[in-house]
């Protein structure tokens, strides 16, 4: 099966139309200011019309206020809200009532511990994203290029829907999928010459190579 494909990060409406033309899923939009990626809401909701109903349109919020969302909801109109901060089941659960749109809550994993966090959401968040958590010193809880130990992910309960992220790129993309059940992938730096700078080649050069992964499956018809 065909994996989603979330290109996170995204600033530009040349990287924006690239990753649309290749088939991206998911584009996602960050709203932490300390980021490189950073866009203020009114700017990701004009880089976002064209991917309006070609794509998931990704509202990344790292321990948002009400009055945040307010903002992001009304200028974005998101179709998904990732939570990449420490919110609690119960904040994640207040967001959708208040919001009505789809949760995405982020697990950043190091060790086997960090995902026995996951089972409290189970039946809260609609879906998984597990991303590498972030080196001492850096600032950012996302979007810093390092992977984690994917096969931690095996001690999950099997019916969990979940992306993968941290560190990815079109020369681990295909391991990635081989050895995990993840049934989305999300990348950013990886398709990045620098940080916050995303690059349509290598955008290109990650969709080859996830679809080079694909290929065996179709070509047998499984
Ligand atoms: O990307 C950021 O700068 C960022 C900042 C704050 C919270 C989340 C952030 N990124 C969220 C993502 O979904 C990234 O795609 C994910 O962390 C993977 O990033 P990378 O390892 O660079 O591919």
């Amino acid at each position: 099966m065909k994996p989603d494909i979330k290109i996170c990060g995204l600033k530009t409406p040349e990287a924006i139309d690239r990753a649309l033309k290749r088939g991206a899923t998911h584009v996602g939009f960050i709203f932490f200011e300390k980021s490189p990626r950073y866009v203020e809401p009114d700017v990701a909701a004009k880089l976002a019309e064209p991917a309006r109903g070609k794509a998931k349109i990704v509202a990344v919020v790292v321990d948002p206020t009400n009055d945040d969302l307010d903002e992001i909801v009304s200028l974005l109109k998101p179709d998904i809200l990732q939570l990449h901060g420490n919110e609690s089941p119960e904040h994640v659960l207040t967001i959708k009532a208040l919001y009505g749109l789809p949760v995405m809550k982020v697990f950043s994993v190091r060790t086997a511990d960090d995902l026995r966090r996951v089972e409290a959401y189970i039946g809260i968040a609609d879906r998984f994203l597990f991303d590498a958590k972030a080196p001492k010193g850096s600032e950012l809880p996302g979007g810093n290029g390092i992977s984690f130990d994917w096969s931690l992910l095996g001690w999950l309960d099997g019916s969990i829907d979940y992306m993968l992220s941290g560190g990815l790129n079109k020369s681990n993309v295909a391991d990635a999928l081989a050895n995990t059940r993840a049934r989305g992938i999300d990348v950013s730096s990886g398709v990045e010459t620098e940080p916050g700078v995303k690059s349509v080649a290598m955008i290109d050069e990650f969709f080859d190579a996830v679809e080079k992964a694909d290929a065996p499956l179709t070509a047998s018809g499984s």
